[in-house]
Formats: structure tokens, C-alpha cells, sequence
């Protein structure tokens, strides 16, 4: 990493494949009789999880270079795992899958690593649970998850949090359940699910925060071409921002409107970034460029916002930290139930060099502080991939080396991060 220091960043980059898409490729590819093509896929720890648990229900899936192929014998074949489905890192696989099995009628147990243990699942128990589901957790709200088979019935639910996993979750058990389904969001979530449901030939439509899904059709097979995932295009985008002399282009990155409301915080701090959008057929897709800005305004966001940009408010602490004005962040006590608690882990190892925070429950106020570092202080990953690789962006901008603990869980959404900002190191 020391390499990356003492340096500017220009080119053109393509950032790995949506993982939010990847996940559910895997999935309506499994669950479609016939062969789906997966191209571009995010070949990651996470993705990884979900793939061996497809193929444990009876999957065949097929790996070659940037494409993966999921031959499925139809929902109605798949079968109950022999053994545990563990899903590692990933709460996207744990709670998709706990809806996807619970619709099938199948028996499986489902666990994760120790991150995994830790974070919530009564959220998608609940629903499941009205629906007919059978699912006991450890403490009522923790994985193991087990799941004996029932025949599952149609809801109306409101969710009580913006959560595309819970929303996923439900969709995914009423695909071959008879009748209509009906999920009513807070604010809009990545809409993902919707999306490709409605290009495997699911009867699904969605308007104002209404999701209809009438359930008992076979899925159709179809290919998916995987877009770039703006959270990960996240930290090079701010890296450029905040590194002086930087320049650079991220192409072929997802600009879902569900997904993009880190384009909107850097709009309002008057960052140079422009995005131009190429393609909207299903999933919006476009380009990004982002250019040194040497000095950022303040913003104040809450409410439907937070959603579109849950997992790039990490990245975004660190752009509120050289900011001259103050930033806050409310509304995102969700935070707190991620890979870590994610308010606690920024507001902890940016204190420690002279950011100046406010925390709150449900957020934070960073205040104009003047960042200090010095070389070699110590600072903790804590195992969660967002807050390492914002570490490693804060040791390039501010050009000293920082000591983090174990930076290997960058490989759960980015392999192959460090590479990528060494390609667009100016005097490589
Ligand atoms: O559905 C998804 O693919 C995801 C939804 C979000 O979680 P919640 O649904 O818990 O908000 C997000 O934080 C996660 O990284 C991926
Ligand atoms: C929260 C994340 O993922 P998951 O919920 O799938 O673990 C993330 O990628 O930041």
C-alpha cells in the first residue's frame, strides 16, 4: 500500500460487477428451469457464498472467464441441501435465501461467520412467518436459521424499514406461492429484485412504494449482464475528489437511480464529478468522472436519500471530513446492524485523527476539523470491507501509512481493489 502514497490518480477504470445483481443472477438463474449466462459477474467472497448455495439446492453452475452459467432443473427439482448452507460474510445471501427456501417448502439450516451471527433476522422471519414459514432463530432473532417445510400463503405488508434484502426476502417466497403478494415500502429501496423478476417473466409490477407480485408461474431463464457497482466505484470516485492533481473516468457503472445518491451528496458539496449516462434498458448504466475539488461544501441529509447511498456512508465520513462546512447524516440507524456497526467504526478511527463528531443513534455531524496524521498510527478494519478500503482511501489522501489490522475482507465486494488504484497511480 506504501507504493500508493506520495502520489496522484488519472484513467479510465471499470469497477468489479454489481453485487446486489450478482446475488440475485445466482438466484433467478437457479430458480429458472434452463440455462441462465451471467456476464460480468462480481466474483467475490459474498457472491461466492450465494453460488455454493445454489448449487447445493441443485443448481449447476458452470465458471469461465467473466461469465458464469446456472443451469437450473426448475424450482419445482430443486431439493433440500444434504449439509449447513453457510453464507460467510454475506447478510444479502443469508436473508434472500431464508426467503427463497421458505418458498420452495423446503428444510435447510443456514449460517454464517461471526458477523453473520450478530445481525438481525426476525426482520425477514416475521414476514416469512405470516406467509405460513417455519423458522426458528437462535435468540428469536439471530442465524442458525432453520427452516422446516410449510406451504406458504399470499400478504399485504408494510415494512417498518426501507430494507431491499427484507422486500427480497418476501418477493422471493411468494414467486410459486398462488395469489397475490403486496409489500408496501417506507421509502424506495434498490430495486434490483424488481427489476430482474420482471425479466425472468415474473408477474410483478411496482409503483409508489407498492410492490405487486402474483406468485405460481415458472420462472424463464434468461442472461444478465452484470453493470459495475457504484459502491465500489465509491472509493476511487472519492479518492479523486480529495487527492490533489487526480483525474478519473469509471466507466460501465450501475447509475440506478435507487443506487446513486452518492452522486447527489457530491453534486450538493459542489464536487467535480460528472456522470453521463449510456444505457437504460432495465438497469440504468453510464459513466462517471471525478477530478480533484479543493474545497467542499457542507450537506445535511435524512430521509428518502439514505437508502440510495446505505453503504457509501462510510466513504462519505471521510468527504465530510476534509469538508470546510459541516456535514450530518440522520436517519441511518441501519447502519448499526451492517458487517459492523458502522457509525461506531467511523466515528472511533477517524476520531483518532482529529475529526471532530457529533454521534447520534441514527447518524452523525462531522464539524470542520483539521485532519492530523501521523505515520504508522493504528487503526481497525473490524473485518468490514467498506470501512477498510475507506481506511486505505484516508492513508493515500493524507499520505501517511496507517497500520490496519487485516485488510482481507476487502475481498467480500472488491478483489482486486488495491490493483485497480495501483492502474491509476499517475507515475506508475
Ligand atoms: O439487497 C441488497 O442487495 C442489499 C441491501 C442493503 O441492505 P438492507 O436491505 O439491509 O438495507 C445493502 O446495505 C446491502 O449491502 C445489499
Ligand atoms: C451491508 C453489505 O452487505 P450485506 O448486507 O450483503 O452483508 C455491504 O455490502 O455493505
Amino acid at each position: 500500500m506504501k507504493h500508493l502514497l506520495n502520489s496522484s490518480f488519472s484513467g479510465t477504470l471499470k469497477v468489479p460487477g454489481d453485487k446486489s445483481i450478482t446475488h440475485r443472477a445466482l438466484m433467478f438463474g437457479a430458480l429458472a428451469n434452463g440455462t441462465t449466462h451471467i456476464h460480468l459477474p462480481l466474483e467475490s467472497e459474498d457472491t461466492r457464498r450465494t453460488m455454493e448455495c445454489m448449487r447445493a439446492l441443485g443448481a449447476k453452475i458452470e465458471e469461465s472467464d467473466e461469465k458464469w452459467t446456472v443451469t437450473s432443473p426448475g424450482h419445482d427439482a430443486l431439493h433440500t441441501p444434504e449439509d449447513v448452507l453457510y453464507t460467510g460474510n454475506s447478510g444479502t445471501t443469508t436473508r434472500l435465501i431464508t426467503g427463497l427456501i421458505s418458498g420452495l417448502g423446503l428444510a435447510a439450516k443456514i449460517e454464517g461467520d461471526a458477523s453473520i451471527a450478530k445481525r438481525p433476522m426476525d426482520r425477514v422471519q416475521q414476514p416469512l412467518a405470516e406467509m405460513g414459514a417455519d423458522i426458528a432463530l437462535k435468540d428469536e432473532k439471530y442465524p442458525p436459521i432453520k427452516i422446516k417445510p410449510t406451504t406458504l400463503f399470499p400478504i399485504t405488508y408494510t415494512m417498518p424499514i426501507a430494507s431491499a434484502q427484507v422486500k427480497s426476502a418476501i418477493l422471493l417466497a411468494s414467486l410459486f406461492t398462488k395469489g397475490e403478494t403486496t409489500i408496501h415500502e417506507p421509502s424506495p429501496s434498490r430495486n434490483h429484485t424488481e427489476i430482474m423478476l420482471e425479466q425472468f417473466g415474473a408477474d410483478i409490477s411496482s409503483k409508489n412504494g407498492v410492490i405487486t407480485l402474483t406468485g405460481g408461474n415458472a420462472l424463464k431463464s434468461s442472461d444478465v449482464t452484470v453493470p459495475g457497482d457504484i459502491s465500489s466505484a465509491a472509493f476511487p470516485i472519492v479518492l479523486a475528489v480529495l487527492k490533489k492533481d487526480s483525474s478519473i473516468t469509471i466507466e460501465n457503472v450501475s447509475l440506478n437511480h435507487t443506487r446513486s445518491g452518492i452522486l447527489d451528496v457530491l453534486d450538493m458539496m459542489g464536487a467535480n464529478v460528472t456522470v453521463e449516462q449510456t444505457s437504460q434498458s432495465g438497469e440504468a448504466l453510464g459513466r462517471i468522472h471525478a477530478a480533484y475539488t479543493p474545497k467542499l461544501k457542507g450537506f445535511e441529509i435524512s430521509g428518502d436519500i439514505i437508502p440510495r447511498l446505505i453503504d457509501e456512508i462510510p466513504i462519505l465520513a471521510l468527504l465530510a471530513a476534509y469538508s470546510t462546512e459541516e456535514c450530518t447524516v440522520r436517519g441511518a440507524e441501519e447502519l448499526r446492524f451492517k458487517e459492523t456497526d458502522r457509525i461506531r467504526a467511523v466515528v472511533d478511527e477517524l476520531s483518532k485523527f482529529g475529526v471532530q463528531f457529533t454521534e447520534y443513534e441514527d447518524g452523525f455531524t462531522v464539524h470542520p476539523s483539521q485532519v492530523d496524521v501521523m505515520e504508522n498510527t493504528a487503526v481497525k478494519g473490524y473485518n468490514d470491507h467498506r470501512i477498510i478500503m475507506m481506511l486505505i482511501v484516508f492513508s493515500i489522501i493524507s499520505n501517511r501509512l496507517l497500520v490496519i489490522d487485516d485488510m482481507s475482507a476487502i475481498d467480500i465486494s472488491y478483489p482486486g481493489f488495491l490493483e485497480d488504484l495501483e492502474a491509476l497511480r499517475k507515475d506508475a
